[in-house]
């Protein structure tokens, strides 16, 4: 069953820098969170911090109650929160049947349990017919959707998507938009999305929220936020 994620007074510093100055969201189960925000406003920094990559300084990042700071990464990672990089990180020597099943090991899951799972992330993202192909032989963008397929095969509860459509031609990017739109019903998952794609963010998102220096500077449903004067200010200039 899909988890509330519930993030609390979070604080991230680098040194003298506040990177995260007391951020608040609730993601509800099965909904799509679209963060946006101008360069080094903090929102890889946050999801670093959810999925245990940073250990925050203060407040707290709760998934259905449970307490997520000072938990490694392999720990948040078998609590159901899964993630991907700017710069996709699939393994480029081996083939995508096995990038799929490689993170199944840890699930204890039947050999046909897996077989099915992977086929049918592999069709979903439409790379089945490249199953015999080594990660590395991808172009960019077919390294995202193997990425994102990689993190789904686990049965997430969340998902923690940084720019994924980043250097992505718009066919892969509109094949993603539709992979990412049917999770939470499908799935029953949760997503945190941060783009500078705005265009992706508004389609997809239930909820937004815009980052600046390290806080919120406005969030909302899609209209809300597109009208905001401090958003507009904030993108446009003064
Ligand atoms: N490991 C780190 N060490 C020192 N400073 C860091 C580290 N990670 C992030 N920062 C700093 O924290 C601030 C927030 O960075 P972050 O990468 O979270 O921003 P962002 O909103 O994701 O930016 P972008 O849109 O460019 O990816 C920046 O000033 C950045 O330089």
């Amino acid at each position: 069953m899909t988890k509330e994620l519930r993030i609390q007074g979070l604080q991230k510093r680098f040194g003298g820098l506040t990177a995260l100055n007391g951020i608040d969201i609730v993601v509800p189960p099965r909904s799509v969170l679209g963060v946006i925000g101008m360069n080094g406003s903090g929102k890889t920094t946050m999801l670093n911090c959810i999925g245990g990559l940073y250990r925050a300084d203060a407040g707290s990042i709760k998934l259905d109650g449970r307490e997520l700071v000072g938990l490694a990464p392999e720990r948040v990672a078998l609590l159901g929160v899964g993630r991907t990089f700017q710069v996709p990180r699939v393994f480029p020597r081996l083939t995508l049947l096995d990038n799929l099943e490689v993170p199944q090991i840890p699930l204890g899951r039947s050999a046909d349990e897996v077989a099915d799972q992977t086929e049918h992330w592999l069709r979903e993202v439409e790379l089945f017919d490249l199953r015999h192909n080594y990660g590395e032989e991808l172009s960019g963008g077919q390294q995202k959707l193997l990425e994102l397929a990689r993190i789904m095969v686990t049965r997430p509860h969340l998902i923690l998507l940084d720019e994924p459509f980043a250097g992505v031609n718009p066919r892969l990017a509109q094949l993603l938009i539709t992979v990412i739109r049917k999770i939470p019903a499908e799935h029953d998952c949760s997503v945190v999305l941060v783009s500078h794609d705005l265009t992706s963010i508004y389609q997809l998102s239930d909820h937004i929220v815009v980052m600046n220096e390290g806080a919120i500077l406005s969030q909302g449903d899609a209209d809300h936020v597109r009208r905001d004067p401090a958003v507009v200010e904030a993108y446009l200039g003064a």
